[in-house]
C-alpha cells in the first residue's frame, strides 16, 4: 500500500521497477506517480547515463555523491514548479502510477551484512536465550558485533516467504529433529546501501559516511528462532537466517534524511580511535511493526499495530558500522546491503520482534477475532513501515510486506 505523502519533493527515492512484460528501469517515487528516469534519460531530461537501460542501481551507486546530488537536483526541478512546458511533457509522459509497475530489487546485492547494534535487543535477547547470565557480551560496548549474512536470498518486498525447515532441538529432547520452523519471527531493521566502496586493503574513516552510503531502506531480518538456538554455538547465526530477508522498495539517501541526523546516544567507555566520527550520524526515523493474519485481512480487519520504534537510538551508528566494516582492509561495493540489526526498546511495544514483544511467547499478542500469536503463523503478514517527520516534511520509507506460505 502507498502512502503519497511519504514520497514528496524532499524525498525522491530510487528503485528499480519493471512492466508488466518484465523490463526493468530505474525509477522514482513522487507522490502517487513513479517517474521513469530510463525514460527521462532517452528524452535528454536529464544526463546521467549510469540510469539508461539500467536493470539495478548499482551502477548509478558507484558514481558517487556528486552524481548524487546532481540527480536530486535536476528531478527537484523537472518535478518542481519551475520546469519548462517541455521538461513537463518529458516527466508526463515518463510518469505511470504506482500500481501500473512492479518493484524489482533495487540493487545487486553483492554482499550482505547484519549487525546487531541496538543494546536494548541485544540485552534483551541475552535475557532470553541466557537468563542467569550477563545479558550483554563483554565486547558489546567495544565492538559493532555483526555477522555476513546471504545475499542471494534478500528480495523485494511482497515476496512470499516460504517457511523453512531445518535442525531443531528442544531442550529436554535427546536428540534433534529435523522439520518446518515452529518459531518463526521477524526482525525490524533499517538497511543501508553502500556506493563507490573502496580498493582492497584501504579501510573507509567514520568521517566518509556521505561519500560512501548512499541511502536507506526498511529492512526484515525473518528468523526462524527454534533453527537459531541449535546452530548459532559458536559461529552465530547460519541456517535460521539465510532463508530470505525482505527489503523496501525505495531507497531513501542520505541527503533527503539529512534533517533528521540527531545526536548519538550516549556511549561508555568511549569507542576506540577508528570508531569515532567528528559528527553524529544517528537518525530520527519512526518504526512500526504491524501483523495482518489470514483471518483478519478476510474479514477486511486493518493489520495490528505490534510496536513502534526509532532507528536513533542504536548504540552503533552508520558511521561506526562503515568503519568497522572495513578496519581490517575488507572491500564494501556498490550495492551492498547493511542491516542496522534488530531496532527495538525495552519499553512494553517498541521491541523489534516477537521474541522480545511476547518474551519468547510467554505473552502471546492477543489479537482482534480472539486470535493469539507468539511467533507467525501461516498465511500471516507481516509490515514494517517507516517515516521522518518534523511539522510538515516528511521523508517516507513506504513498507516492507511478507506473508508466510506453507
Ligand atoms: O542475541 C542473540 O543470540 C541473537 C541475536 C539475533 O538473532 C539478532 C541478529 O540477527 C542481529 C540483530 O538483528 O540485531
Ligand atoms: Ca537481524
Ligand atoms: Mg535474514
Amino acid at each position: 500500500m502507498i502512502d503519497p505523502r511519504d514520497f514528496g519533493i524532499d524525498n525522491l527515492p530510487l528503485g528499480i521497477v519493471a512492466d508488466d512484460a518484465g523490463r526493468a528501469r530505474p525509477a522514482v517515487a513522487y507522490r502517487d506517480l513513479v517517474v521513469d528516469l530510463d525514460a527521462l534519460v532517452h528524452a535528454r531530461a536529464i544526463d546521467e547515463q549510469s540510469l539508461a537501460d539500467a536493470s539495478s542501481l548499482n551502477a548509478f551507486l558507484g558514481r558517487g555523491p556528486a552524481a548524487w546530488t546532481a540527480l536530486r537536483a535536476r528531478l527537484q526541478h523537472l518535478l518542481g514548479e519551475r520546469a519548462s512546458a517541455e521538461e513537463r511533457r518529458a516527466v508526463a509522459a515518463a510518469s505511470h502510477p504506482h500500481g501500473a509497475l512492479h518493484a524489482r530489487m533495487p540493487v545487486q546485492v553483492g554482499d550482505y551484512v547484519d549487525f546487531y547494534s541496538s543494546l536494548e535487543h541485544a540485552t534483551s535477547l541475552g535475557r532470553i536465550l541466557r537468563p542467569g547470565g550477563e545479558p550483554l557480551p563483554p565486547n558489546y560496548r567495544h565492538i559493532p558485533i555483526g555477522y555476513h549474512g546471504r545475499s542471494g536470498t534478500v528480495v523485494i518486498s511482497e515476496t512470499p516467504i516460504r517457511r523453512p525447515a531445518g535442525q531443531t532441538k528442544a531442550g529436554d529432547a535427546a536428540a534433534p529433529e529435523f522439520g518446518p520452523s515452529q518459531m518463526l519471527d521477524v526482525e525490524l531493521e533499517m538497511g543501508w546501501i553502500a556506493g563507490p566502496g573502496n580498493a582492497l586493503g584501504a579501510p573507509i574513516p567514520a568521517d566518509a559516511v556521505r561519500e560512501h552510503v548512499y541511502g536507506y531502506v526498511l529492512l526484515n531480518d525473518w528468523s526462524a528462532r527454534d533453527i537459531q538456538g541449535w546452530e548459532y554455538q559458536p559461529l552465530g547465526p547460519f541456517l535460521s537466517k539465510s532463508f530470505a530477508t525482505s527489503i523496501s522498495p525505495w531507497i531513501v539517501s542520505l541527503e533527503a534524511l539529512e534533517p533528521f541526523r540527531v545526536a548519538e546516544p550516549p556511549r561508555e567507555p568511549e569507542p576506540l580511535r577508528y570508531l569515532r566520527a567528528s559528527q553524529p550520524f544517528a537518525y530520527d526515523v519512526e518504526l512500526d511493526l504491524l501483523l495482518l493474519t489470514r483471518a483478519m485481512a478476510e474479514r477486511g480487519d486493518p493489520p495490528f499495530h505490534v510496536s513502534r520504534t526509532n532507528l536513533r537510538g542504536m548504540y552503533w551508528t552508520v558511521a561506526q558500522q562503515l568503519a568497522h566494516v572495513t578496519a581490517n582492509g575488507a572491500t564494501i561495493r556498490p550495492g551492498d546491503l547493511f542491516g542496522t540489526g534488530t531496532i527495538s526498546g525495552f519499553e512494553p511495544g517498541t521491541q523489534g520482534s516477537l521474541i522480545e514483544r511476547t518474551w519468547r511467547g510467554r505473552d502471546p499478542l492477543a489479537l482482534p477475532g480472539g486470535e493469539t500469536r507468539a511467533f507467525l503463523e501461516n498465511g500471516d503478514t507481516a509490515i514494517v513501515r517507516g517515516r521522518a517527520v518534523r511539522g510538515d516534511l516528511r521523508i517516507g520509507f513506504g513498507e516492507v510486506v511478507g506473508t508466510i506460505v506453507a
